[in-house]
This record gives C-alpha cells, structure tokens and sequence, in this order.
C-alpha cells in the first residue's frame, strides 16, 4: 500500500538555523495521524515540506508516493487546512464554495452544501462575519469538498473554545469514516489527540522523537517505579525515554518490546498524553546525560 507521506533525512533550514533536522518517517495510508509538539518544533515546516511549499534542504519526502506539489494530479489528492484558515474575508460561504468548484477537479458539492446546512450556516452570510468556529468548520468542509486522499491540518483547533473544538474533531472523525481518506494533523495540545488519532507523531526540537501506530507505542511504553537505580543499571533493551529520581526512588518510562520482569519495579501502562509528556521532556534528558559525560 502507499504510504501517506514518507520522509527520508528530511530537513529544512530557515538561514542558518535548523527547524527541522533528519525526519526519517513513513506513515502508512489509512490512518488518522496526530503530530504533537511545542510551539516552534517544526510541525508547520514539515506540512509545508508535504504540501510543495517549502523545498527541503536537506533528504526528500513523498506524499502519496508523489513529489509534493508536482502537478495538478498530485494538488488534486492532497487537501491542506492552514493554520490560520484562510478565508476571503468579503466573500459569502456560497462564493468560497464556487471557488472550491472551480479549482478542485474531484469536488463534492453535495458534500459541501450538506455540510452548510448541518452546520446551520447560511450561504449567503460572508466569512468575515463567521465566528471562529464556524470559520474553522466552513475551512474544513472546503478541505474535506475537495474529497482528497490525505488532508493535511495545521493546528486546526488551536484558537478553538472546547466545545467548538470538539465539534470540529467530531465533524473531521464522521468524514473520515465516511469516506476513507488519511489525515495528518498537527496540534500543540495532547488532549486534541485523545480519541482521534491511531497514529503518533511527537516532534520536539526540530526532531521526531518517536512515531509509530497508537497502540503500539502504547504497548512498548512502561513507566516503572520502584528503589532508586541508575540508569546503567537497566537492561539495554529497556530505552529511557523519561528519568526522575528522589533520594531513595527512581521513576523511569522505558520503550521496550521484551515483558519487564524484575520483581523491584512496580510496572503501570502509559495513557497518550503520559507518552506524549514523556518525550517532550526527552531532548533535556539527552542533553543533560551529554553533559555529564562530558570530562
Ligand atoms: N519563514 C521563516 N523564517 C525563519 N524562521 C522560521 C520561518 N518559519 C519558521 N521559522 C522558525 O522555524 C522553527 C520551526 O517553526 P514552525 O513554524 O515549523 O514550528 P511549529 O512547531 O509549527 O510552531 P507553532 O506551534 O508555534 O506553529 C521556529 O524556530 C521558527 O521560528
């Protein structure tokens, strides 16, 4: 099957300054991924990368097995919600939906006509007068009207109230089963990624720091707790991903596929948004231990 995007070394430089370095990732098609990160990560520089607006500096990606932005064939299968949902501010949703008409070959009108209705917009009310809510619903309805294979969302729900942005991931999560696409979305918050996402992308630093499908990361994710022990002291296919320690206790999560069977940790599972905490924090753990081993 092909993948949704596949990158290889990926990078991108801004002048001298790295926003995203060695991205090596293929998320397959058919999921909905969830890429989580801190502000400034790189999360709007990578979906730039897939959607052909920015070029690479360094390594290459793919998008549907197709060069990004190459050609109306691969336009046509990629749909993209910026950040800010740009709308024209003095053209009415009837207007915004001729356009999507005019410049989407697969265009579903019914689709987008239904969905104004549902969302109780009229057609003749103009953008610029929409809410924020309504501004992001009627931005994703153009994105999901173009009927696209991958639609790409750039912190959709980021100036959203938590109703409206529950709304909106309901209305992305009824599309989506409808009618079978893959999804790509960013956000710097965990809880928009609970219940919606199957696929994990954690970006931090202008580095992936773990992707995978949802449930397995979530298999391979321990925290273990138990008397304070050094890091040297774990076996070496148990990773540290996160470390704390008091005087006598040590609090570790670990990535491993092996059963953990030593009787002095108590062993408990991980929830998303504990894998997620966990390695946001795990650039300063690495920094930290390339200090200390530092003469
Ligand atoms: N056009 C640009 N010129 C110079 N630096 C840029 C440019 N765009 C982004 N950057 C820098 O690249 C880094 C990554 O930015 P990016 O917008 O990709 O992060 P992000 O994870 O999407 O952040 P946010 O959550 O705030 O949107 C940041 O340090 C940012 O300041």
């Amino acid at each position: 099957m092909t993948s949704a995007l596949q990158a290889q070394g990926l990078g991108k430089k801004y002048g001298k300054r790295w926003a995203l370095r060695d991205c090596t990732i293929e998320i397959p098609a058919g999921h909905v991924a969830g890429m989580v990160g801190p502000n400034g990560a790189g999360k709007t520089t990578l979906l730039k990368l897939a959607t052909g607006q920015l070029e690479p500096t360094s390594g290459g990606l793919t998008v549907l097995g197709g060069r990004p932005g190459a050609g109306p064939a691969q336009l046509a299968k990629v749909g993209f919600v910026a950040q800010d949902t740009p709308l024209y501010g003095a053209l009415s949703i009837a207007d915004h939906l001729r356009l999507g008409a005019g410049l989407n070959p697969r265009w579903d009108a019914a689709l987008a006509r239904e969905r104004v209705a549902q969302l109780g917009l009229e057609l003749s009310h103009r953008a610029g007068k929409l809410s924020g809510g309504q501004r992001a619903q009627l931005a994703l309805t153009l994105g999901l009207a173009k009927r696209p294979e991958l639609l790409i969302l750039d912190e959709p729900v980021a100036s959203l109230d938590p109703l409206a942005r529950r709304e909106f991931m309901q209305g992305l999560m009824e599309a989506v089963a409808a009618h079978e696409f893959s999804v790509l979305f960013s956000s710097h918050l965990v809880s928009d990624l609970e219940r919606t996402c199957d696929y994990l992308i954690v970006l931090v630093d202008s580095r992936v720091q773990v992707v995978g499908e949802v449930d397995k990361l979530l298999a391979t994710h321990h925290r273990l707790t138990g008397p304070r022990r050094d890091p040297d002291r774990l076996p070496a296919d148990q990773h540290v991903v996160s470390a704390r320690h008091t005087d006598r206790q040590s609090t570790y999560v670990v990535r491993t596929d092996a059963p953990i069977l030593d009787p002095a940790w108590t062993v408990s599972t991980l929830t998303l948004e504990d894998l997620v905490l966990a390695y946001m924090s795990k650039p300063a753990l690495d920094r930290q231990a390339a200090l200390e081993v530092r003469p």
